[in-house]
């Protein structure tokens, strides 16, 4: 380690996320190029910075800062840099001089034990005066706090938003409850409050340990899709996490309801209990829903004379099942439409927008991802947007918390009609949102097949509509003969009616290779991929899609994308690589974002780099290319559908994952030219009927399954699916 003692000529880079700095340092005459995590450093300080000098392979001779101190500047020259640097706000270079000049040596010491007296000094007034003295005690104290949190393990950027969240209360929180970070925190979670917790010497047994353990269980409960959890399910999870008795976590529950963080209700004669928020989510969107179900008096033989029209015109004639779903959307608040793929939910779409179009009614058309609604538009040659779009969906500094629907119950949206897409996708969340922003007088109409995957957010909502019984529901069950021509399709209802489907006959949209080992499995999966599947189905190698139930295990997720980014994107010196944690990524990647960031930023850019659209926001599923690696900047740049570039702070890059092979789950609401699926074996809860069914639907030209054809007999008669709790059909019921 070396010792380094200097004045901050320059910051040529900081990252405000993580502190990642490169400044220029004046050492005795010399620059000296450093880099370090530094959160806060001004140009003008002097710092003392103790660290190793490195040599860059682009950047040359660098000192890499492993810690630092600020020091006091020593002569009136460096005192009026520092003050006169932009680091106290309202004081520029000419106002730094004139303080020196009168306070001399004793300018910081007069700043900060007798503020009034700046005031002598011309063109400071008092309330500057008193400014002055704020901004300089506020620096002061957040690196105080910075130097007191990295005790703890904490990094600087959740050291940063502490800080923010807290001020000076943070040294009692930290000691006494740190789990309130858990809470006020975005990014803090249990795990590491509890971290800190053991640093501060906070005990198993605490009552504020336990309450943010339920609380947790519940939170990562919600990331599994449930909305509650039944009470011993709960206390049996949180004290295995927790690793105390199932008592004590029992004592903790009536305090956390009395102080309405908790909801106890009984579901079925079961106890169960909320997240607070889950519950007022689940109680709200029923009641909403309920009030917007109004009936409409609209005279059958008018509407089926329209309908005769509409055929007329579109020269088809509807089946007995759609002209109902087109005479109960014009007469209910609330409709469904469901079936499986083929059995003409956009051909009733159509027909639905043609016959309110012709009453002269408002319509959007909207879908819960932006494929769907990319493909709802292709389908319907009406504009579709995504459901996040339509609520106009703006970002926030803090996520979730900031971020919020410009459209809501003061700001409605102003449509007599709106037609939902992909329904089986949306979850507590979005319908709530969705429905706040609906009013009643406006049609709902909500298209889906409930034989999907439920959301992969929390909420069974479209199942727990239909199992209501409270609203009309068109179930569409007839495949029509141009679908039945597709041995995808036909498939999947077969899948779906729980029969055998003939893997023998391989036709060239649908056929199975039967190899029984992992590695024979792999070796063909790559070769479809990469050589047979593009060519015959039109298609790049980058919109073929594996798909596998799992994630783990020699054909789960993980190992197949680091093969297939071996044989895809193969290592290549002018591509850069970042690696982070146990992910490497290389330009050129297929990758995929998973979880929601409403306030990442995109951008297109037309072909000379201008931006053309900006916007906010990437959701969980959405897939990518890694564009550019940049080093220097520490970022990474991703292209999304339709052009959508991202840049993301390496520190971000935990948001993201390859995607050339993703699990079933994700693939929801998605379609490829081709699908790939491995199936050999795995466990029975993943290996089922649903799962099945939701990637054989996934392909529009071609399903390619490598592996057993036992495995895919089994999950046809393996029903088990993972159960949802939800109570949106109770409450429903109760509302
Ligand atoms: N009433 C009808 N008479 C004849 N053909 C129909 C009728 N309704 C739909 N079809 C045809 O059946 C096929 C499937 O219809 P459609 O695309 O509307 O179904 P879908 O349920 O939206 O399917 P997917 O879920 O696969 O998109 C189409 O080729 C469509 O033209």
């Amino acid at each position: 380690m070396e010792t380094l003692h200097g004045l901050v000529e320059h910051i040529v880079y900081h990252n405000e996320n993580n502190g990642y700095t490169v400044l220029a340092l004046m050492c005795q005459g010399d620059e000296v190029m450093c880099t370090g995590t530094m959160a806060m450093v001004n140009e003008g300080e002097y710092i003392k910075a103790e660290g190793d000098y490195v040599e860059h392979a682009t950047y040359g001779r660098q000192f890499r800062i492993a810690s630092f101190s600020i020091e006091a500047p020593e002569d009136l020259f460096s005192i009026e840099r520092y003050l006169g640097s932009g680091a106290i706000k309202g004081v520029g270079p000419s106002l730094a001089g004139r303080i020196v000049k009168k306070f001399k040596e004793d300018s910081f010491r007069i700043i900060e034990n007798e503020p009034e007296r700046l005031a002598e000094v011309k063109g400071i007034s008092e309330r500057k005066a008193q400014e002055i003295y704020q901004q300089f005690h506020d620096k002061q104290d957040m690196r105080q706090a910075m130097m007191f949190l990295s005790k703890y393990g904490i990094s600087t950027a959740y050291a940063v938003k502490i800080y923010n969240e807290y001020g000076s209360r943070l040294y009692d929180i930290i000691r006494e409850n740190p789990y309130q970070l858990a809470e006020d925190v975005s990014g803090i979670g249990f795990r590491l409050a509890d971290d800190i917790a053991r640093r501060a010497g906070i005990g198993m047994d605490s009552d504020y340990r336990i309450r943010s353990g339920v609380i947790y269980v519940l939170l990562q409960a919600s990331m599994n899709g449930h909305v509650y959890l039944p009470v011993e399910e709960l206390k049996r999870q949180s004290a295995e996490i927790l690793e105390i008795s199932e008592e004590a976590v029992e004592r903790q529950l009536m305090n956390l309801s009395i102080d309405k963080k908790i909801i106890i209700k009984k579901i079925e004669e079961q106890s169960v209990v909320y997240a607070s928020t889950y519950y007022y989510l689940e109680l709200s969107t029923a009641r909403m829903l309920k009030n917007l179900n109004v009936k409409y008096e609209v005279s059958l033989r008018e509407a089926e004379q329209q309908i005769r029209r509409i055929e007329a015109e579109e020269k088809i004639s509807l089946d007995e099942m759609q002209k109902t779903a087109v005479v109960e959307a014009a007469r209910n608040g609330v409709l469904v439409i469901t079936g499986g793929p083929g059995t003409g939910k956009t051909t009733t779409i159509n027909a639905m927008i043609r016959f309110f179009e012709n009453e002269g009614l408002e319509i959007r058309l909207a879908a819960p991802t932006g494929r769907a609604a990319k493909r709802m538009t292709e389908a319907t040659g009406y504009e579709a947007q995504t459901i996040h779009r339509m609520l106009e969906l703006s970002g926030g500094p803090e996520e979730q918390a900031g971020s919020h629907f410009e459209r809501n119950e003061q700001n409605p949206l102003e449509s007599d009609v709106i037609i939902i897409d992909e329904m089986s996708m949306v979850d507590i969340h979005l319908m709530n949102a969705l429905l706040k922003a609906v009013m009643p007088g406006t049609r709902l109409i909500m298209v889906g097949d409930v034989n999907q995957l439920p959301s992969v957010g929390p909420g069974n909502v479209l199942k727990d509509i239909i199992q209501s019984h409270c609203f009309n529901v068109v179930m569409l069950t007839k495949i029509f003969r141009q679908a039945m021509e597709s041995a995808i399709i036909k498939n999947a209802h077969k899948i779906n009616d729980g029969e055998d489907i003939d893997l023998e006959v391989k036709t060239p949209d649908f056929f199975c290779l039967k190899r029984y080992q992992a590695a024979d499995i792999q070796g063909v999966i790559i070769a479809l991929v990469r050589d047979k599947l593009p060519n015959n189905v039109g298609a790049s190698v980058n919109d073929i899609q594996v798909l596998t139930p799992m994630r783990k295990g020699e054909l789960g997720v993980e190992r197949l994308n680091k093969l297939l980014q071996e044989y895809l994107n193969p290592k290549d010196e002018t591509k850069r690589e970042k690696e982070q944690g146990d992910r490497l990524f290389r330009e050129g990647d297929k990758v995929m974002q998973i979880k929601n960031n409403y306030q990442l930023e995109w951008e297109i850019t037309d072909r000379y780099g201008i931006p053309v659209e900006k916007g906010v926001g990437v959701f969980n599923g959405d897939m990518g290319r890694v564009q550019e690696i940049n080093f220097f900047a520490e970022q990474m740049t991703v292209e999304f559908d339709e052009g959508r570039k991202i840049v993301y702070p390496f520190a971000q890059l935990d948001e993201l994952e390859l995607a050339y092979a993703i699990t079933v789950h994700k693939s929801q609401g998605s379609e490829y030219p081709a699908v790939v699926m491995p199936l050999l074996t795995g466990p029975r809860m993943l290996f089922n009927r649903n799962i099945l069914y939701t990637a054989v639907t996934r392909a529009k030209k071609c399903v390619a399954i490598v592996g057993s054809e036992q495995t895919v007999a089994q999950m046809i008669h393996n029903q088990r699916e993972q159960k949802r709790y939800s109570g949106l059909a109770v409450w429903l019921n109760e509302v």
